[in-house]
């Protein structure tokens, strides 16, 4: 199956410093991808590359299998900043995305509008920041995209419409197949909405894989801080924690840890997140 967007060695500079760098990834199709990472990772420049609007220092990245300029109309973008005409209604909104995209659903996006309450003679420029993120998440569905990509979406919404809107998403990949590439810094929604995991930190991925794989490789092994090298030579240890002579170590393995010294146990989707994110590598 065409990965629904794939890097390659992807890197993009300012000036001296790297957005992204050395970026080698592929994404699978019809899934719900979370892409996290702190502030300044990369986040944002990653799905600039796959719109097209920025162009690669480094690389190159496909998107359904082409270039992003010649796949633009199945790619549905909501960015960061929902860029959206303020002196325009919802109605003339929706009537633009009507004008602009050969295979545009008005009656889904109405829909969209219908449900989240927007009446659809408002004015752009007098909705709240979470209507108007509603109004680009339907001005994005309404192009019945094969490739979703969503800048923080959910960073305006309260937590009711939060939901709303992710069971949406689920609901979209459930019916068309769409591949959802999804930034949040919320790891609670990313958990419970996203099937597979891609982190940035300091520029680079450091993860990216299924979330059922990533648990499955990682432990949290707990033990006398004076063999934490020891354990360190035989498995990588992603991040340690000492306390007096205690060591707590999250661990990347695919073998067990056999050493009775160390108590083991599996690692919540956050211990391990939060591991690499505080990675400066
Ligand atoms: N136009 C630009 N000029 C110079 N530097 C830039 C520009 N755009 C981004 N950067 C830098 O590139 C790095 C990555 O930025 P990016 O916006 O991709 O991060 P992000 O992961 O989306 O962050 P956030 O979570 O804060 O939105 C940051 O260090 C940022 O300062």
């Amino acid at each position: 199956m065409t990965p629904a967007l794939e890097a390659t060695g992807l890197g993009r500079r300012y000036r001296r410093t790297w957005a992204l760098r050395d970026c080698s990834l592929s994404l699978p199709p019809g899934r719900v991808i979370g892409l996290l990472g702190p502030n300044g990772a990369g986040k944002t420049t990653l799905l600039s590359l796959a719109t097209g609007l920025l162009r690669p220092s480094t690389g190159d990245v496909h998107v359904l299998g082409r270039p992003p300029r010649s796949a633009i109309a199945e790619v549905g973008f909501v960015a960061q900043d929902k860029p959206l005409y303020r002196s325009l209604t919802v109605a003339e909104t929706l009537s633009v995305g009507d004008w602009l995209n050969p295979r545009w659903d008005l009656a889904l996006a109405r829909q969209r509008m219908a449900r989240a309450d927007i009446p659809l003679r408002q004015k752009v420029g007098s909705l709240s920041g979470g209507q108007r993120s509603q109004l680009a998440l339907a001005m994005a569905l309404g192009k019945r995209p094969k490739l979703l990509l969503l800048d923080e979406p959910v960073a305006d919404l309260d937590p009711l419409a939060r939901r709303e809107f992710l069971k949406i998403l689920l609901d979209e990949v459930a019916d068309s197949g769409v591949t959802v590439v999804l930034s949040s810094h919320l790891l609670t929604d990313v958990e419970r909405t996203c099937e597979y995991l891609v982190l940035l930190a300091a520029s680079r991925v450091q993860l990216a894989d299924s979330s059922e794989a990533l648990l499955r490789r990682h432990r949290i092994a707990t033990g006398p801080r004076a063999q934490a090298a020891t354990l360190g030579s035989e498995h990588r240890v992603i991040h340690a924690e000492y306390s007096a002579n205690r060591a707590s170590l999250l661990v990347r393995t695919e073998h067990p840890i056999s050493d009775p010294a160390w108590t083991v146990r599996p690692a919540s989707m956050e211990e391990l997140v939060l591991a690499y994110m505080s990675t400066n590598a």
